[in-house]
């Protein structure tokens, strides 16, 4: 069995056995507070764990620290589903911190996502200052908003009255919600594929717990000539107080496959009736619900940050990627902590496709492999990179080349954590 040792401690690492996973769940889960979760949502995320892929790390019989890749695939710019470590589960003991442990696991796992010829590791972060040391950029963000439904309305597109609604129990519904978020996979970037069998169960997990006095789960699916084509899951909360009702609907998923599947459901969680506010999070920052409202600013919208994304094989992760205009430009890439990134690539490209090779010509931009990861998804551009000081132009006009070609016509999105 292949074995590391971290910097600094006694501690190794190993890969994930079946009979260990209780010891390696229970430290995460104290790593984060110490919640006790139901069984089902425990089975699930051990029905999910793919053994080979996840590492705990042991100081004799403990298991002070663990780590994980699922092998996710991901829509890149273009469309094309591309493999992708998404690195989960991460957490080390209170009693082992700060000795290295993490750093260890994550030397670990990038030398094997590489050796599983897998371009690009992401991840979600529990606190923004953990990744970027490891090559990490925020590649995507999402929106959150609070909105005031008794004074804000929805204007909706032509079409919107055509579509059907009904409720659904969530589990009776799954399969068709399913066809629906598979056709829209492909959409966006940052997107992922359901790899394995399990993953669309994880919508429907709906502990009592964690309701804070909320209904469980519904669903309602649009339909149009019989035809699924969008739903939303959503739990309603009802509350009086001295001038009436004050419900509010938590809006946990929300998916059409056109605009008009997409509004009558938005219309419908602002209709709800004793409710007068939807809160939701986790959506998408262009999404057309804003641009649809009478007043923006009594959604009280916020932005955080969503998907990090690591290249982990440059050429590979640049060229499994098309490019909005035509793009020919010499990355010169800093990566200390995978150095078979660094140096220089030409990157040429264009909407049809690309590739991405090793050159000695003169760099004209100069960036570092967590920058390259926040510019992949065409979320985050180069130029608001460059004029933070994390990207430097070395050849005039290469910037507003590769800021443009590098952007995306819809934002990436991450529409589940894991
Ligand atoms: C993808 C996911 O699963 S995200 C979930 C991450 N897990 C959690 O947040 C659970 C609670 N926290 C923990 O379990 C741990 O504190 C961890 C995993 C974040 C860090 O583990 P450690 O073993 O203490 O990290 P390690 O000792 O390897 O630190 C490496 C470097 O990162 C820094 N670092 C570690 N944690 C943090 C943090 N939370 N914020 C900023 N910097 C950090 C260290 O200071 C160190 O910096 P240095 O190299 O300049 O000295």
């Amino acid at each position: 069995m292949a074995t590391d040792w971290a910097a600094g401690s006694a501690t190794e690492l190993r890969v994930l056995r079946q009979d260990d996973w209780d010891r390696f769940y229970d430290n995460l889960l104290r790593a984060f507070g110490g919640a006790t979760e139901s069984d089902e949502e425990r089975a699930l995320w051990r029905e999910l764990t793919e053994f080979d892929r996840f590492v705990a790390a042991w100081d004799g019989d403990l298991v002070v620290g663990t780590a994980g890749a699922f092998s996710f695939r991901m829509t890149v710019p273009g469309g094309a589903v591309v493999p992708a470590a998404g690195v989960t589960m991460v957490s080390v003991a209170a009693t082992h911190r700060r000795r290295g442990v993490l750093t260890s696991m994550m030397r670990r796992q990038l030398d094997d996502v590489r050796r599983w010829g897998e371009p690009l590791a992401v991840l979600t972060a529990s606190e923004p200052g953990i990744y970027g040391r490891f090559g990490y950029g925020a590649g995507t963000f999402q929106v959150g908003a609070e909105i005031d439904t008794a004074r804000v309305s929805l204007s909706v597109p032509p079409g919107t009255d055509g579509v059907r609604l009904r409720y659904a129990a969530p589990a009776d519904a799954l399969d068709a919600c399913e066809a629906v978020y598979a056709a829209v996979v492909p959409r966006r970037p940052g997107m992922l594929a359901r790899h394995r069998p399990g993953w669309e169960r994880v919508g429907l997990l709906d502990p009592e717990g964690e309701r804070d006095g909320a209904s469980p789960l519904q669903c309602v699916v649009a339909e149009r000539d019989g035809e699924v084509v969008g739903f939303a899951r959503f739990r309603t909360k009802l509350g009086w107080g001295p001038s009436g009702h004050d419900g509010t609907v938590f809006l946990e998923e929300l998916y059409g496959l056109d605009p008009a599947a997409e509004a009558a459901l938005w219309r419908f969680v602002f209709g709800i009736d004793l409710t007068s506010t939807v809160k939701l999070h986790g959506r998408p920052v262009d999404e057309a619900w804003q641009y649809q409202v009478s007043d923006i600013r009594r959604c009280q919208v916020r932005l955080r940050d969503a998907l990090y994304v690591r290249p982990v094989d440059v050429g590979a992760a640049l060229s499994a990627r098309t490019y909005q205009v035509p793009v020919d430009v010499v990355l010169e890439v800093e990566d200390a902590f995978c150095p078979w990134n660094e140096g220089r690539w030409r990157l040429t490209g264009d909407a049809k496709g690309a590739s991405c090779e090793r050159t000695r010509d003169a760099a004209d931009l100069a960036l570092s492999v967590r920058e390259l990861g926040a510019a992949y998804l065409g979320g985050v551009s180069l130029t608001a990179l460059a004029a933070a000081g994390r990207v430097r132009e070395l050849r005039r006009g290469a910037l507003a080349e590769a800021s443009v070609g590098f952007g995306s016509a819809v934002a990436p999105w991450l529409p589940h954590g894991f």
